[in-house]
C-alpha cells in the first residue's frame, strides 16, 4: 500500500441475500484529502461506509483503512478512525462536559488527556457558557459541531462523516465545513457523505454511487467538465437519472 493512500478499496461488494447493495466498488483516498461520497437514497453509501469502518464484513473484494485490512483487522480500524453517524450520537441527558468525558473514556484517553481535550474543545467551539448545560438543550447545529469534535477526540487518522449536516441551517453548515477544512489541513482524511450539492463542491474529490456502483469519481471541476454542466447538482442529476 502507498503510504499516501489511507483508504484503498478494490472490488468491494456487499450482498444481502440475492440483493447486491454495494457492487464491486474501487477507489483510493489520500492522506488529508476531503473525499465526498455521494449517491441518491439507497445507492449503497451507508453500506459501503459500514464495511470501511469495520462494522460490516464485505461479501467480497479488498479494502484497507489506515493500513488495516477490513476482513482481518476491523478492531484496529475502529481505533484509528472517527465516525459521526447520520443520527446524532451524543447523549441529550448529559451535559456538554459529561459527553466529552464519556466519549473520551470510550476512546481510551487518560483522565488528564480528557481534561486537556475538553478545555480545548469547549474553547474552540465557543461553548464555555453552555459547558455545564444538557446537550439536549443545545441547537442542532451546535450539537453537530460538538459531535464532530467528539468523533475526533482521540486524534484519528481518518474521520467518516455520514450526512453530518443534515437538517442544519446554511450558516452552521458553512461553519461545519470550516471545521472539516481545519481537520484536513492537520492531515486528517475526511470521508463524507452528503445530499447537499454545494457541499460536494467543497470536496477535493467526489465519487457518485448509483445502484451500488461508483459511476463517476473525480474533482468537482473535472466532473463538471466531463458532464458539460455548470454545477455538481447537474452532474448528480445527469447520473442519477441515467
Ligand atoms: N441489512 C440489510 N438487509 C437488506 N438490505 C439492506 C440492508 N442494509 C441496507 N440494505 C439495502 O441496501 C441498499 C443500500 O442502502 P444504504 O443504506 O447503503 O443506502 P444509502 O446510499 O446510504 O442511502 P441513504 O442516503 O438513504 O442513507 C438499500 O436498498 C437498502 O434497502
Amino acid at each position: 500500500m502507498s503510504i499516501h493512500n489511507v483508504i484503498q478499496v478494490e472490488g468491494l461488494t456487499k450482498k444481502f441475500g440475492d440483493f447486491t447493495a454495494v457492487n464491486a466498488i474501487s477507489f483510493k483516498v489520500e492522506k488529508g484529502e476531503i473525499f465526498g461520497f455521494l449517491g441518491a437514497n439507497g445507492a449503497g453509501k451507508t453500506t459501503a461506509m459500514k464495511m470501511l469502518i469495520g462494522i460490516s464484513i464485505p461479501s467480497s473484494g479488498k479494502a484497507t483503512v489506515a493500513g488495516f485490512d477490513v476482513f482481518t483487522h476491523a478492531e484496529s480500524i475502529k481505533k484509528s478512525i472517527g465516525y459521526m453517524s447520520q443520527k446524532f450520537a451524543l447523549y441529550d441527558d448529559l451535559t456538554v462536559k459529561e459527553n466529552i468525558t464519556f466519549f473520551g473514556g470510550i476512546y481510551g484517553l487518560s483522565r488528564k488527556r480528557i481534561r486537556q481535550k475538553s478545555a480545548v474543545l469547549i474553547e474552540e467551539l465557543g461553548l464555555e457558557k453552555v459547558a455545564n448545560k444538557l446537550v439536549g438543550a443545545l441547537p442542532l447545529g451546535w450539537k453537530q459541531k460538538l459531535s464532530f469534535s467528539v468523533s475526533m477526540i482521540h486524534d484519528p487518522k481518518i474521520v467518516f462523516l455520514d450526512e453530518p449536516t443534515g437538517g442544519v441551517d446554511p450558516i452552521t453548515r458553512r461553519q461545519f465545513w470550516e471545521m472539516i477544512y481545519k481537520a484536513a489541513n492537520q492531515g486528517i482524511t475526511v470521508f463524507v457523505t452528503t445530499h447537499y450539492m454545494d457541499e460536494a463542491e467543497y470536496c477535493d474529490r467526489v465519487s457518485i454511487m448509483v445502484n451500488g456502483k461508483i459511476e463517476a469519481l473525480d474533482t468537482p471541476k473535472k466532473l463538471k467538465e466531463q458532464f458539460k454542466v455548470a454545477n455538481m447538482n447537474d452532474v448528480f442529476l445527469k447520473l442519477a437519472r441515467g
